[in-house]
């Protein structure tokens, strides 16, 4: 959106919501979407409802757009203002989840304050490793492998690292995506070898872009000998007070080629990345199924090998990992009241049945690989926007948030602070009420 749009938008505002509102009350308000992505599951599911699209220098009431684009409308010097009637698909400051250093970073100060409030949820427990090494880590906050931020953290890597050499560790290019970028390493020399070559990769002051480094989760439930990584959907409405819903036709993301933890395979990412956008490439791609496997797949899978009380509990873990990280960044979220944002989870299961959070995309793929994927992906757009609009299906923000079950469709919800605590004052009050009327002998 350039600055004149922006400028010009503004300038129409008054004018056009004057109008609008006027006329909302005898007839109802015609709405104009606009967006960055040219994805039929999006346009179509906009013209399903009636909705015109116009371009971003036009008035606008829904924007489906890029991560920038939307920096750029929330950014002090754009002079944008949204109106009630606009609603936007991104929090302006979403990177505080989506970016791998970042999200590191908030789960950490989350972990330590709940630690310095004495909450039990920070308890913390030794690991001996089999090396004769010890660590230190969280018995219930240990959601994500222990990581670390290059080069910053290069030092208490190292220490970590040699607590346990015998353990392998992912790099991660904190900027990229789609597995570019990537390597696994099981020495430390070879970090060394590729610091080198990388010319001043790990000096602070040259660095071009930042890694995270992370203890590989090497023992991943396989299912056919293969690695696979779950891809979630997790709506937000709202950051403060938090309101989050799941999506429950996630998927499995399979390598094509066996695990294989052996140094020789190291190298090879169809072994050890589940990205669609490495595996597409492999001899092994199969384009009908496009190695995908429903939620409801694997919770049948895991039901029928493992029992159905340890797959209830693994879902329910992953639920509450996904609420704590978004606790974790709540207090730092611009939550402004015009934005939802919906993201892509990316869950590995080790073979505990613990599942790990590998990374939080803020602009989940809507490319449809397969059939399936393509109605799902529909579904996953239209259940969007019965959440997030009000049952009159117009966009406003000054609606409460809150779904009927009808409009929640796929979604359950994970976490509703406003309602908890609604039903908190509620319950309260019934026990003050039943305590009252328990010491009145005469009613
Ligand atoms: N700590 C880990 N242990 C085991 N496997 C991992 C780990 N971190 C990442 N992976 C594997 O590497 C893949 C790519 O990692 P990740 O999703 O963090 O990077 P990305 O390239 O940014 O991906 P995306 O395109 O989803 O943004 C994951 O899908 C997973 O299969």
């Amino acid at each position: 959106m350039t600055q004149e749009s922006i400028r010009r938008s503004n300038a129409s505002y008054s004018n056009m919501y004057g109008r609008v509102n006027q006329n909302m009350t005898h007839e109802r308000m015609k709405v104009y979407f606009c967006t960055d992505l040219d994805k039929s599951v999006l346009v179509n599911n906009f013209e399903k409802r009636g909705w015109s699209q116009v371009s971003a220098d036009d008035d606008w009431n829904f924007y489906w757009a890029g991560v920038q684009t939307c920096r750029n409308i929330f950014s002090v010097d754009s002079g944008y203002r949204m109106n009630d009637n606009q609603m936007i698909n991104h929090f302006p400051n979403h990177y505080e989840l989506s970016r791998k250093d970042l999200l590191v970073k908030n789960i950490k100060r989350y972990r330590k304050d709940l630690e310095r409030d004495g909450n039990p949820l920070a308890e913390k427990t030794d690991v001996n490793w089999s090396g004769g090494g010890c660590s230190t880590r969280y018995l219930y906050l240990d959601f994500i492998p222990v990581t670390f931020v290059l080069p910053a953290d290069y030092n208490m890597f190292v220490e970590e690292y040699r607590k346990n050499p015998q353990s392998t560790w992912i790099m991660k290019p904190c900027g990229k995506s789609q597995g570019a970028g990537i390597f696994l390493i099981n020495k430390l020399s070879k970090l060394k070898k590729w610091s080198r070559e990388a010319k001043g990769a790990f000096h602070p002051q040259i660095a071009k872009e930042s890694y995270v480094i992370s203890r590989y989760i090497d023992n991943p439930l396989l299912i056919g000998g293969k690695k696979f990584d779950l891809r979630l959907y997790v709506l937000v409405t709202s950051f403060r007070p938090l309101k989050a819903y799941l999506f429950k036709q996630g998927f499995c993301r399979f390598c094509t080629v066996k695990y294989d933890t052996s140094m020789t395979e190291l190298d090879n990412m169809y072994v050890h990345l589940t990205n669609v956008s490495v595996q597409k490439h492999g001899g092994e791609y199969n384009s009908l199924h496009g190695g995908k496997w429903s939620v409801q797949n694997l919770a049948l899978y895991l039901e029928g090998t493992r029992g159905k009380e340890v797959t209830d509990r693994l879902f329910g873990a992953i639920s509450w990992l996904i609420v704590h990280s978004l606790r974790a960044v709540a207090p730092v979220m611009a939550s402004d009241r015009h934005c939802f944002e919906c993201y892509g989870y990316d869950i590995i299961i080790d073979n505990n049945l613990k599942p790990w959070l590998v990374e939080v995309n803020a602009s989940p793929s809507l490319t449809s690989t397969t059939v399936t994927d393509r109605i799902l992906k529909y579904k996953l757009i239209d259940n969007i926007l019965s959440v997030v609009l009000p049952p009159d299906g117009v966009p406003d923000v000054r609606w409460n948030k809150i779904p009927s079950a009808d409009a929640l469709g796929n979604f359950e919800l994970l976490i509703d602070e406003e309602l908890a605590a609604q039903e908190e004052a509620q319950n309260s009050q019934q026990n003050k009420n039943s305590k009252s009327m328990g010491g009145n002998r005469w009613k």
